[in-house]
């Protein structure tokens, strides 16, 4: 098996969405087979909630045992509960709140009607990482992290230029001046990220095609966050043909 970083394109939103589902829902199969419970982390983002869609309408996911999965986020926005601003609530009009799942697989980030402050909601969150935490690593090890990436090339709440791409030290990084709103946020960092079993990077339209064709060109994490993104296992990106029109032909695989 090649830990190589692989582009998989397909023709369109719907396709790359339905694809996804599919590969996911019989990964989750091959991984419940293999161990008691299954780590993932979901993304916000426009193909984030697509591809739980897709999942949800799939008959197959009636297959799986989803009391042995665990769901996680990538990032998350400083905003209440049930805000649809929030990734998590996005996820769980999506597919979670149709899957009975029992409270304690959910884990979302703290939401800003909590009574906690920001800083101490990072805290919280680093701590139920650590609660999970396997081989002496204060996270679980995630089976399978999406993640979608935005047009200047940020994945969770890391961005270009600014130091949360360069933490190392903590699990959990506060964001108070994102570029992109609302300003304050919560993200994991990129060795957490980056310990995953697998990272699926799932992105669509042509205002990805610069930020997806730098990160394969060999751009720095500083200038292209997602440039640093590397699952321990398989590191691949699901795309399509708009988001693919800058990846260099060696590194496309077509998915129909
Ligand atoms: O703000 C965020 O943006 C990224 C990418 O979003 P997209 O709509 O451009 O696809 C997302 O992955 C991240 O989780 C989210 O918080």
């Amino acid at each position: 098996m090649t830990n190589e970083r692989r582009v998989l394109v397909h023709p369109d939103k719907v396709s790359l969405a339905g694809s996804v589902a599919a590969r996911f829902i019989t990964k989750m199969l091959d991984l419940l087979d293999a161990q008691p419970v299954v780590h993932v982390v979901l993304t916000g983002g426009s193909m984030g909630a697509a591809v739980l869609e897709a999942v949800a309408a799939s008959p197959a996911r009636m297959s799986i045992d989803w009391t042995r999965v665990h769901f996680w986020w990538g990032d998350e926005r400083w905003v209440p509960a049930r805000d649809t601003e929030r990734n998590d609530e996005q996820s769980r009009v999506a597919l979670l709140d149709d899957l009975d799942l029992p409270e304690g697989n959910l884990h979302p980030f703290p939401t800003s009607d909590s009574g906690l402050t920001l800083d101490e909601a990072a805290v919280d969150y680093a701590a139920e990482l650590a609660d999970h935490g396997v081989d002496g690593m204060p996270h679980p090890i995630f089976d399978i992290t999406f993640l979608g990436v935005g047009p200047d090339g940020h994945i969770a709440s890391l961005f270009p230029h600014r130091s949360g791409i360069q933490v190392t030290d903590r699990t959990v990084i506060v964001v108070r001046d994102s570029p992109k709103p609302p300003p304050e946020r919560l993200s994991l960092t990129r060795p957490v990220i980056n310990a995953s079993q697998r990272v699926w990077l799932v992105l669509a339209g042509a205002d990805k095609a610069s930020a997806l064709g730098l990160a394969l060109a060999g751009a720095s994490r500083d200038e292209v966050p997602v440039a640093g993104i590397k699952g321990r296992r398989r590191t691949v990106f699901f795309v399509d043909q708009d988001a693919a029109a800058e990846v260099p032909e060696s590194l496309i695989a077509r998915d129909y």
